[in-house]
């Protein structure tokens, strides 16, 4: 099938399906133990309706908006996913010149298989780029990918707070997974960190797959605020929390100072039967009470998904599979076809639910369906 045949962005992942090697298709795809919220996470969006105003005038629609105080071509943004080599081998440096062409913001993985450096020069200034981070048990080795991402033009550090091990991915403990040899964790030059399924000491009988060795190996499992804190205290730019999904940790998050939180449950890949992030997006902006922007990501597959996120008070979304299924497609111009085929679908649904500009999305375009009350 040819993208001119590709009418959604489930096409673009039944592309990949039919493409991508066992190993990779598998880490890509799959969610942790029954993957419950892993499919949540779409289902969550079909029960939110959305209520149309008319007679608008809708024959111009501006889906600009700003991200960290950066200008964006719509709120549609990419999600960090470690790894993007085994989808295409322009991997990251494809992901970043596609979202330059789109204007929009990428994250950057800190266990991507390109290295910081390598990527910022894929990019230009034109399209925010900001940096995963996770807390390495070598904290000089955390501090140095903080200064990297910095020097090298990264304009906020996206700190993920759920991963203190790694979520049961069933198909990668059944398959073993490796990453290819001919890959590496780019970050990192030494290599007992920047291989993965090798140095770990892993046999047939061992019950965990080489990436939950390796995130045990490098992990700092006693993260808590206090790293938050930490995190804050070094980077100059702005940091973000992408992980949480309670009012509580909410209330947390503004009183350590971050700059913005990601709701989000990893693509539903770290604890099974965790709430879909769209239930929770409420709750966390109400708790954030306008002190910080908040995001979202999880499931977003369609513009009228978008639409829902930015109703429910998320600044911007952000995808993650969808840029993988898309580079493995067709590199670079793969994950521009996607991210204008969903920025339009986008356009079309504000139109409809007559909304000119962005920050004419409110509360009152949706409601739960089978409760026109909420
Ligand atoms: C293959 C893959 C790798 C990921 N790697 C990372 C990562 O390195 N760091 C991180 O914070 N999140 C990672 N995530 C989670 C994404 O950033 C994001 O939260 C999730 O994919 C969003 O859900 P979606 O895939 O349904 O759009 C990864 C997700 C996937 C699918
Ligand atoms: C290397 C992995 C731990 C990256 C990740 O966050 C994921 O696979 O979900």
């Amino acid at each position: 099938m040819s993208a001119t045949q590709f009418v959604s962005l489930d096409d673009f992942e039944q592309h990949a399906v039919n493409n991508l090697d066992r190993n990779a298709l598998d880490y890509y795809q799959s969610g942790a133990q029954d993957m419950i919220t892993l499919r949540e996470n779409q289902r969550a969006f079909d029960r939110i309706l959305i209520r149309p105003r008319v007679l608008r005038d809708v024959s111009q629609i501006d889906t600009t908006t700003t991200v960290l105080g950066q200008q964006v071509s719509s709120p549609i943004c990419i999600a960090p996913t470690a790894m993007q080599r085994m989808a295409h081998p322009d991997g990251e440096c494809a992901t970043a010149r596609a979202a330059v062409k789109n204007q929009t913001c990428m994250v950057l993985s800190s266990w991507s298989t390109t290295s910081i450096e390598d990527v910022a020069a894929a990019s230009n200034a034109s399209a925010p780029k900001w940096m995963q981070l996770y807390i390495y048990k070598d904290r000089e080795a955390t501090r140095k990918l903080i200064e990297r991402a910095q020097d090298s033009g990264y304009s906020a550090i996206a700190l993920t707070v759920d991963t203190p091990y790694l979520g049961r991915r069933l198909a990668d403990i059944r398959n073993r997974f490796r990453l290819p040899p001919h890959l590496t964790m780019a970050n990192f030059a030494d290599q007992s960190k920047a291989q993965v399924g090798k140095a770990e000491k892993l046999n047939v009988s061992d019950n965990a797959s080489g990436l939950a060795a390796y995130v045990a190996s490098q992990i700092d499992p006693t993260l808590s605020w206090k790293h938050v804190e930490w995190v804050k205290s070094v980077a100059r730019i702005p940091v973000l929390v992408k992980g949480i999904l309670t009012a509580e940790d909410a209330r947390m998050a503004v009183r350590a100072g971050v700059d913005g939180i990601i709701v989000s449950n990893h693509g539903g890949r770290q604890l099974d039967t965790a709430p879909a992030t769209i239930d929770c997006l409420e709750e966390v902006v109400q708790a954030v009470d306008g002190q910080i922007d908040v995001f979202l990501d999880g499931g977003v597959r369609r513009g009228t998904d978008v639409l829902k996120a930015l109703a429910l008070g998320a600044k911007a979304v952000f995808l993650g599979r969808p840029v993988l299924w898309a580079l493995s497609y067709k590199g670079e111009e793969g994950v521009v076809e996607m991210l204008d085929m969903i920025k339009e679908e986008f356009r079309l649904a504000m139109a409809l639910a007559g909304c000119v500009k962005v920050s004419d999305i409110n509360r009152d375009h949706v409601r739960m369906a089978g409760n026109p009350r909420l």
